[in-house]
């Protein structure tokens, strides 16, 4: 059994809340994008217009207006959150932050609205015990950039029920995205770890001598058909969110071996953060 949505908050406007309101906005969802800033909320309403008008323009969008008309933009999401179906969190990737923001949403929030966090690192049972109803709360992580990034993971929690999982799912494939449903939660879900695994052997093989960085990256490119080689990935996603993943994921388990390797602790220290930092496994200065 689902339950009816017709009307979703989406909490955060930042790099992932703004695409996943454009993406329920295109899908026929009435959705409102609420941050705590005034000026990201006014950047993401100006990037969204232009991206939705530019997939209108490629023939991938019917009726740009329609969709626009679907999507509010606001800094005080508190009655959004009243009139709410569904709320998806995409705030900033703090544990505490999230809890309290849970726990207002907690206190608004009609009793069978339902729950998810876009989170990539904490699972929802960590945020369970700041709401009202947990059974009503589980993970609905959309990929970066959302409007492009055609799978949904959704990973319920111990307390998660069927009537939430079936609401996710129904909604994620209303949206046209492919849904991966875990059985249980696990770090990382599904996507981050595949990724992982293969960044790590790519960093134990550099580090062992084995191959240069652009070797190992013409491997996975050329003989396994990756976009990118996994350095020139880090060096995208920003070598400092790879080692905070790690650090994440240390914390959650206590696994020393999901510790970040001293490679790339070294390369964070050093400020080579990746492209956004000029500077990261390859040198983008010229
Ligand atoms: N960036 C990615 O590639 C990616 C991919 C998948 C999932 N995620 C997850 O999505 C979430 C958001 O990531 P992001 O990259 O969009 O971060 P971001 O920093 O770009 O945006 C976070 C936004 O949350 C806002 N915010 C903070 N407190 C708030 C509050 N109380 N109410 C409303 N808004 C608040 C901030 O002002 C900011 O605009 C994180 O949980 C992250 O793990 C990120």
């Amino acid at each position: 059994m689902t339950v009816e949505v017709q009307r979703i908050l989406v909490i955060g406007a930042g790099a992932m809340g703004r695409q996943i309101g454009a993406v329920f906005a295109l899908a026929g969802y009435d959705t409102t994008v609420g941050d705590v800033s005034q000026d990201i909320v006014d950047a993401a309403r100006d990037e969204i217009r232009t991206r939705i008008a530019r997939l209108a323009e490629k023939g991938q969008v019917d009726d740009p207006q329609a969709a626009l008309s679907r999507l509010t933009w606001t800094s005080d999401w508190d009655d959004a959150a009243r009139e709410a179906d569904l709320v998806v969190e995409a705030a900033t990737e703090r544990l505490e932050l999230k809890r309290q923001i849970f726990a207002r949403v907690s206190e608004l929030a009609r009793p069978d609205a339902i729950l998810g966090t876009n989170s990539s690192t904490i699972p929802s049972s960590l945020l369970a015990d700041s709401i009202r109803n947990p059974e009503r709360l589980c993970n609905m992580h959309f990929f970066n950039p959302a409007l492009v990034m055609a799978c949904v993971e959704i990973v319920p929690n111990p307390q998660t029920s069927q009537e939430t999982i079936d609401t996710v799912v129904s909604v994620s494939q209303r949206t046209g995205k492919e849904v991966v449903l875990l059985k249980r939660e696990i770090p990382g879900f599904i996507a981050n770890r595949l990724m992982q695994a293969v960044l790590d052997e790519a960093m134990r093989l550099h580090a062992s001598d084995v191959a240069t960085i652009e070797d190992i990256d013409a491997a996975a490119r050329l003989a396994l058909g990756h976009p990118m080689g996994p350095f020139q990935l880090m060096d995208l996603v920003g070598n400092d969110v790879i080692s905070f993943i790690h650090h994440a994921e240390f914390e959650l388990t206590g696994d020393e071996s999901a510790k970040p390797s001293p490679e790339l602790e070294a390369l964070v220290a050093e400020g080579r953060l990746g492209r956004k930092a000029g500077r990261g496994w390859y040198d983008y200065s010229s």
